[in-house]
C-alpha cells in the first residue's frame, strides 16, 4: 500500500508565479478545469470570510456569531484557465428543531455531487468535536476503509487552515502537524483570509483538484443566489451584528417584492423580518426605531450594487410563532 504524501503550501515560500511572461504561458498550456467544491468547517471557522476573499466580493454573510450562515450559497470564481463553484454550507451542528434537521439536509444536498472538499480547521483553535464529526460525516459520504483498514476517498480532501494570523511561526507549524495526524489530507494549506495571506494559494491548490471541463457560468456571475436572497442574507446578518447576543435564531428574513422606479425615484425593495415572539419585535426595532434606521443605513450600498441601481429597503417587523418548528412557515420563508 502506497504512503500519501501530504503537501502542504505555506506562504511565502510558493514556486514560481514572479515572471510574469513564464506564467502567461503556463496558463496557456494548461487545459482549463472546472468544478464544485463543498466548503464544510464547523460553525465560526471563516467559511464566509474565505469565500468573499476567494469570490472577491461579500456574497455569504460573514458575522462574529456562529452558525449564521443558513444557505448554500455558491460563490464563483472565475479564471482564465478554470472556474469554480463554491458551494458554503450551513454550520454543520447536531439538529434539535425541524429547521436543524432542514439545516443538515442543506448540507447533504450541497456535499452530493462536488469534485473537492475544502475542510475548514481554525488555526487558532484545537481539533474538536466538531470537527471530528465533520470528519465521520465526509467519511461516511466520500470515503471506505480498505483491507488494510486505510481510509480510501474518492473526492479530493482538503485540509484549509484558518486564521493564522492569530498564530506565530512555531504554533502554524505544530498545528499543521496536528492536522496531518487528524486525516489523511490531500493537501494542508494555511491561510488568513482577513490579512488576505495565502488566499491565492488556496485558490490554486482547489483549481488543480478541479478535473477538465469547460467554464460552467459566465465570467461576470459571482454567485447563482437571486438578488431576493442575498438582500435577504444582507439583512439578517445585519440584524445579528446589530442585536449583539439577542435571538440569532428566531430571527428569519424573506424579500417579499422588488418594485422598479418610477420617474427617476429608487427601486423599494420590501422585505419582512420574522420574530418567534410578539415581545421580540421591540428588540428588533429598537428604541425610536433606531435598529431600522441604522441596517437600512449600513446595507445601502451593499443593495445599491446587488441590484444594480438606486434602492431603498422598506423593512416590515412581524411575528410569526414557532416558525422554528412549523413546515409551511419553514417552507415559505425558504428552508
Ligand atoms: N483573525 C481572523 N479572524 C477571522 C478570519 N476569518 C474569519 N475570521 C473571523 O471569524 C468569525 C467567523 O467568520 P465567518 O466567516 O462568519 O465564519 P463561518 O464559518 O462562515 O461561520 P458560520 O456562519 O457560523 O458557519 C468572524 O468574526 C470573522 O471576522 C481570519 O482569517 N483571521
Amino acid at each position: 500500500m502506497k504512503e500519501k504524501n501530504i503537501e502542504v503550501t505555506v506562504p511565502g515560500n510558493n514556486p514560481g508565479t514572479s515572471n510574469i511572461g513564464e506564467a502567461d504561458e503556463a496558463v496557456a498550456d494548461q487545459p482549463y478545469r472546472s468544478g464544485f467544491v463543498a466548503v464544510v468547517g464547523r460553525p465560526n471557522v471563516g467559511k464566509s470570510t474565505l469565500m468573499n476573499a476567494l469570490v472577491g466580493r461579500p456574497i455569504a454573510i460573514a458575522s462574529s456569531r456562529p452558525e449564521t450562515t443558513r444557505k448554500a450559497i455558491r460563490g464563483i470564481v472565475t479564471d482564465p484557465h478554470a472556474q469554480l463553484v463554491l458551494v458554503d454550507t450551513p454550520g454543520i451542528h447536531r439538529p434539535r428543531t425541524l429547521l436543524g434537521q432542514r439545516l443538515n439536509d442543506v448540507v447533504d444536498a450541497s456535499l452530493s455531487d462536488v469534485d473537492a472538499i475544502a475542510f475548514l480547521l481554525p488555526g487558532d483553535q484545537v481539533i474538536g468535536p466538531g470537527d471530528k464529526r465533520i470528519l465521520s460525516r465526509l467519511r461516511s459520504d466520500f470515503a471506505r476503509k480498505d483491507k488494510d483498514g486505510k481510509w480510501q476517498w474518492r473526492k479530493p480532501l482538503i485540509a484549509v487552515v484558518t486564521k493564522i494570523d492569530r498564530l506565530d511561526r512555531d504554533s502554524l507549524v505544530s498545528k499543521l502537524i496536528e492536522i496531518s495526524a487528524f486525516a489523511d489530507f490531500d493537501q494542508i494549506v494555511p491561510v488568513s483570509a482577513l490579512t488576505e495571506d495565502n488566499v491565492q494559494e488556496v485558490k490554486q491548490v482547489l483549481i488543480d483538484a478541479m478535473p477538465v471541463g469547460p467554464q460552467m457560468y459566465p465570467e461576470d456571475q459571482l454567485t447563482e443566489e437571486r438578488p431576493e436572497d442575498l438582500i435577504a442574507e444582507l439583512v439578517r446578518g445585519a440584524f445579528l451584528e446589530e442585536l449583539d447576543d439577542e435571538l440569532p435564531h428566531s430571527l428569519a428574513v424573506t424579500v417579499d417584492s422588488i418594485e422598479p422606479p418610477e420617474d427617476g425615484q429608487k427601486a423599494q425593495v420590501h422585505v419582512s423580518i420574522y420574530v418567534e415572539r410578539d415581545s421580540q419585535k421591540p428588540i428588533i426595532i429598537g428604541h425610536r426605531a433606531e435598529h431600522l434606521v441604522r441596517v437600512k443605513k449600513k446595507l445601502r450600498t451593499a443593495v445599491n450594487r446587488t441590484l444594480g441601481q438606486k434602492a431603498t429597503l422598506d423593512l416590515h417587523v412581524k411575528v410569526a410563532k414557532n416558525w422554528q418548528g412549523d413546515p409551511k412557515l419553514l417552507q415559505k420563508l425558504g428552508f
